[in-house]
C-alpha cells in the first residue's frame, strides 16, 4: 500500500540506505524530509557533509540505496537533470558578469518570469543587497556575495535546496535575517532544504530535523 493511500504524507526527499564512497571513506545515510521542512547537517570537519550534498546533487556517485526527490527515483540521473538547487561553499559567480546577470543565470534560459524576478528583488531588499545589482562580484564583500548567492539558489524553481555553509561569511544580524528568510521561503513554497552549518543557533532556529554526522 502506498503512503498516500495510508493517509500519510509522501516525503519530498527520501534517502534510504544511501551508500557513498569517497577514497577510503564510506557513508550510509537515511533521511526523510517533507515539503516545507528544513534539515540541518552538523558534524566535525571532514565527516562528509559536503560529500552528502554533492551526492544528492549528482556530483559524487552513489554506490547503492534509494534517493527519491519530489516523487522521482533519481539515483541514476545526471546532475543537470536532478531537481535540486545547490549552493557550494564557493559561491560560483561569473566574475566578468554583473550581479543582475549572475542572478538571472540561476533561472531556465537565464529568463526569470516577472514574478520570479520580483521575488529576487524583494529578497535583495530584505537582505540588504539591493544596491549591488549592477556591480561585478569582485566589487562586493564576501558577506554581500554570500547573501546574493543564497537568494539565487533558494529562488531557483527546484523542489530541493542544498546549502553548504550558506551563512559562514555573515555577521550575526545578517545570519539571523537570512536564516529567517530561508525558513519562510521554504515553508511558503512548500519545498525542502538541507543545509550544512557549524553553528548551534542555526540548528536551533531553523531545523525541523537535525542530521548529525560523525
Ligand atoms: N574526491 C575525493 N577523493 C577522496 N577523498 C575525498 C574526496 N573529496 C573529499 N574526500 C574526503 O572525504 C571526507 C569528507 O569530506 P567532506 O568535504 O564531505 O567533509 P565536510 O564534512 O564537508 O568537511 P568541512 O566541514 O571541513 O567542509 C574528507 O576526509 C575528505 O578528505
Amino acid at each position: 500500500m502506498s503512503l498516500a493511500s495510508r493517509g500519510e504524507k509522501t516525503p519530498l526527499l527520501a534517502i534510504q540506505r544511501l551508500q557513498i564512497r569517497q577514497g577510503t571513506h564510506f557513508w550510509e545515510h537515511n533521511l526523510q524530509l517533507h515539503a516545507g521542512e528544513v534539515a540541518v547537517i552538523k558534524g566535525p570537519s571532514g565527516c562528509g557533509k559536503t560529500t552528502l550534498l554533492e551526492a544528492l546533487a549528482g556530483f559524487v556517485p552513489i554506490e547503492s540505496g534509494c534517493l527519491v526527490i519530489a516523487g522521482d527515483s533519481v539515483e541514476n540521473w545526471p546532475a543537470e537533470k536532478r531537481p535540486v538547487s545547490l549552493l557550494f561553499q564557493q559561491q560560483n559567480f561569473f566574475e566578468h558578469l554583473d550581479i543582475t546577470t549572475n542572478l538571472k543565470l540561476g533561472f531556465p534560459n537565464a529568463s526569470p518570469s516577472t514574478h520570479q524576478w520580483q521575488q529576487v528583488l524583494n529578497a535583495c531588499q530584505l537582505l540588504g543587497v539591493a544596491a549591488f545589482l549592477e556591480r561585478k562580484p569582485s566589487e562586493l564583500s564576501g558577506g554581500q556575495k554570500q547573501r546574493l548567492a543564497l537568494i539565487r539558489t533558494v529562488l531557483r524553481p527546484q523542489p530541493l535546496v542544498l546549502l553548504d555553509e550558506p551563512f559562514s561569511a555573515l555577521d550575526d544580524h545578517h545570519r539571523q535575517l537570512a536564516g529567517d528568510w530561508l525558513r519562510e521561503e521554504i515553508k511558503a513554497s512548500q519545498r525542502a532544504a538541507l543545509l550544512v552549518s557549524h553553528r548551534p543557533e542555526d540548528a536551533e532556529r531553523l531545523a525541523d530535523q537535525l542530521l548529525l554526522l560523525e
